[in-house]
């Protein structure tokens, strides 16, 4: 499956992109007025093949959680166990990505691809699912946990393992496990997209997941371990040093092969990087944009466009995240974030916010006047 998805991945349409550069100069505003937005415009139409390319509506965050064996080295003053308790919040709807998802209109999936303290959801109704297949639990992906609201936050049970192995002692995952969490995230990328998502957004939680997210950014960027870490959560400076010994640590013993992204996410990865590297992969197969949220989305971003460089064409980077590690990998990606808030909690947090800028690019072509058609004068 990773492998026809990769194949799948094709250039942006030169003949969109074309149409759609041609429209903004016809519309009634100085050329160029729109900034970033004017390009973003243009790589939109060109990754739908069409201008105007669709409105991005029906906005899905997919929240891949996992924990950390590296979590045993202190790099993260939060207990394992808030990984599974946000969970509890975020289908309770009271995390911050839950209020900026109200907002913003869009639905959110909790992904367990690999949390290490057991769940406690409620367990699956399979009559449920069998009287209403196409019902907000239609993931072929086991629904654990579907809430009163059919459009309320739902979990999904892909577990591949309770938590990664201590990557400074051996492999974080086996290739296999890294496989797995991938194609995990792919799969929940086509049935987003079956179900009607026009753009996905990538959340995540894990204590202790910007370590792993800094290693990412150190292989595949080439960035030096001091570089690509950052204070996470907010960690002292003891444990900012820590951390990035750590990173170091794991890096000399693994020497992961930035041309082998399986083998990086395998030997310093995680769950949830693994798993938004899939939903990367799966939402520029389909031709549908997918808008990065911070530090661990960007590093997964980078494993993405190791497995297909025409993936980047369908990543957005929603904000810049506060974490050093996201402007590097940003940069090597060749991508601007859309805002710039000093946002630094993940969860989807940032991409939400940017969300309304994503839309406003593309409702431009669709409903602003030509100079023509408004009878403007043109300079
Ligand atoms: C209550 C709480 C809610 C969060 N929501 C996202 N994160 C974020 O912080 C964690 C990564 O930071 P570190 O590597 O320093 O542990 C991840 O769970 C990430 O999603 C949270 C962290 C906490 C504590
Ligand atoms: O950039 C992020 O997404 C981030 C930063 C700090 C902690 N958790 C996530």
């Amino acid at each position: 499956m990773l492998e026809s998805t990769v194949a799948a991945i094709r250039p942006l349409d030169e003949a969109a992109m074309a149409a759609a550069r041609e429209l903004q100069g016809r519309l009634t505003k100085p050329a160029g007025s729109l900034g970033a937005l004017e390009p973003l415009s243009v790589r939109l139409a060109g990754l739908a093949g069409a201008c105007p390319p669709p409105l991005p509506d029906q906005a899905a965050v997919a929240i891949f959680a996992g924990d950390h064996g590296v979590h045993a080295q202190g790099v993260t003053p939060w207990p394992q166990e808030v990984t599974a308790q946000m969970i509890g919040n975020f289908l309770a709807g009271g995390a911050v990505v839950n209020a900026f998802a109200r907002q913003a209109g869009a639905s959110v999936t909790v992904v367990d691809v690999g949390v290490a303290t057991p769940l406690s959801v409620t367990p699956p109704d399979p009559a449920a699912r069998a009287a209403d297949p196409a019902g907000p639990s239609a993931l072929t992906v086991d629904v654990v946990a579907t809430p009163a609201d059919p459009d309320g936050p739902r979990l999904v049970a892909a577990n591949v393992r309770a938590g990664t192995r201590d990557m400074t002692v051996t492999a974080a995952l086996t290739r296999d496990e890294a496989r797995a969490a991938v194609e995990t995230g792919i799969r929940v990328a086509d049935e987003l997209v079956d179900g009607g998502a026009g753009i996905l957004l990538t959340g995540d939680m894990g204590i202790g997941n910007t370590t792993p997210a800094a290693a990412l950014v150190a292989v595949f960027a080439g960035a030096d371990a001091a570089a690509a870490t950052g204070r996470g959560t907010g960690v002292d400076d003891e444990t900012y040093a820590r951390k990035v010994a750590v990173v170091r640590a794991a890096l000399a013993r693994h020497t992961p092969d930035p041309a082998d992204p399986l083998g990086v996410l395998a030997s310093v990865g995680g769950l949830e990087h693994a798993a938004l590297a899939g939903l990367i992969l799966g939402a520029a197969a389909r031709r549908v944009p997918v808008l990065l949220d911070g530090v661990i989305a960007v590093s997964a971003a980078l494993a993405a466009a190791a497995f297909a460089p025409d993936a980047v064409g369908a990543m957005v980077a929603g904000h810049r995240s506060a974490e050093p590690g996201a402007t590097a990998a940003l940069r090597h990606l060749g991508l601007d974030p859309l805002i710039d808030l000093g946002l630094r909690l993940g969860e989807g947090t940032g991409a939400l916010l940017a969300l309304p800028v994503v839309t406003g690019a593309v409702r431009v072509l669709h409903e602003v006047a030509t100079f023509d058609a408004a009878g403007v004068a043109e300079k």
